[in-house]
């Protein structure tokens, strides 16, 4: 994959500065309103029963803060948290594993949940439903089954494509949540958070700036603020204002809606050698020189939420705004 500043997917940058800019708690994690208020409700209702958490689906873009809300729920319920993911899960006996090691009321964090394979996803069924693991001992006509019960547990699951869970796994989550891309007002105020915990100073309008060119995304938004922050320290007095955000950014190839060179490719490719569309996403991924998977996830939910691409059962289409955002003109007009 191409180096994106803007890729909403985690890179090896990332990953000293996501821990200390992650927020602690709910009051602390900014925007996702209707999210937010629906699992303090749920949150103070199983602490005041003493009872673990329902289980959480969590789904939506990458970056948003799907892995910030699962610790914030562990930590707000006070509980213990464990982190694994889908694909990391290879056999039934791992999450077997996982399971009977699980304290009461713990919390179990699977990222990527629709990459679990199915013989794993079995084992999950009763662990959701009734807190226990059923386990074949011995083969054919001889084998029998026990069952072991489990303690109390929270299931968080994270996934980028709520569709393509089973439809008896997303069933069993008693509180499915849909995280939105951010607006403006709330990454201004995450970036002026995350300037505070950097020790970097920031105007206002400089953190709106960045804001406006971070695709909707937290991850994103941290990024910029990251490489404006030492665009600041070298070329100014290390202030981020909006002339330095601007110049900054603009160094970066990123432009004022957020999109970079890879955007650019992918909407000249439909315009130019597909007068417009619809193109297939394998064509697309081909022209461009990514993977279907990776566009599908990462670039194009952007593009269509502000609406510069949109799908039909034929393909991508590039849509007026995107011609007018490139400066192009509709061939037929
Ligand atoms: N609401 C928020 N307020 C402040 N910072 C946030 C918020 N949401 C996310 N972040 C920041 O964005 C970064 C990315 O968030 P996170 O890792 O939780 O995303 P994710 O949805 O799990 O992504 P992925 O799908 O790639 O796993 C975190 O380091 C965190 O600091
Ligand atoms: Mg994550």
């Amino acid at each position: 994959m191409e180096d994106r500043i803007v890729a909403s997917n985690l890179k090896y940058e990332d990953l000293d500065i996501e821990g200390s800019l992650r927020p602690k708690t709910l009051s602390e994690y900014i925007g996702q309103r209707e999210v937010k208020e629906k699992l303090d409700i749920f949150i103070k209702a199983a602490k005041n029963r003493r009872e673990s958490l329902d289980h959480v689906l969590l789904y939506g873009p990458p970056g948003l803060g799907k892995t910030t809300l699962a610790s914030i729920i562990a930590n707000e319920m006070g509980a213990g948290l464990r982190i694994t993911s889908g694909p990391a899960i290879e056999k039934a006996g791992d999450l077997a594993a996982i399971l009977t090691n699980l304290g009461e009321n713990d919390v179990l964090f699977i990222d990527e949940i629709h990459r679990i394979n199915r013989s794993v996803e079995e084992i999950l069924y009763p662990a959701m439903e009734d807190f226990a693991l059923d386990i074949i001992i011995g083969k054919g006509p001889s084998a029998r089954s026990i069952r072991i019960d489990l303690p109390k547990f929270t299931l968080i699951g994270a996934t980028t494509r709520a569709g393509m869970l089973t439809s008896p796994l997303r069933d069993r989550f008693g509180v499915i949540c849909r995280l939105e891309y951010y607006n403006v007002e709330d990454l201004t105020q995450i970036i002026i958070r995350s300037s505070k915990i950097l020790k970097t100073e920031i105007t206002l309008e400089g953190a709106t700036e960045i804001a406006k060119r971070s695709r909707g995304t937290p991850r994103i938004a941290n990024r910029l603020l990251k490489r404006v922050r030492d665009f600041a320290e070298v070329k100014g007095d290390g202030v981020i204002n909006y002339e330095i955000a601007v110049q900054a950014l603009n160094l970066l190839d990123v432009d004022e809606l957020g999109l970079d060179n890879l955007d650019r490719k992918m909407l000249l490719t439909i315009i130019n050698k597909f007068g417009g569309g619809p193109v297939g996403l394998d064509t697309l991924s081909y022209c461009v020189g990514e993977s279907s998977d990776t566009i599908e996830d990462v670039y194009e939910p952007y593009l269509l939420q502000i609406g510069f691409i949109s799908r039909t059962p034929r393909g991508r289409i590039a849509t007026e705004a995107a011609y007018k955002h490139l400066n192009l003109k509709k061939n037929n007009e």
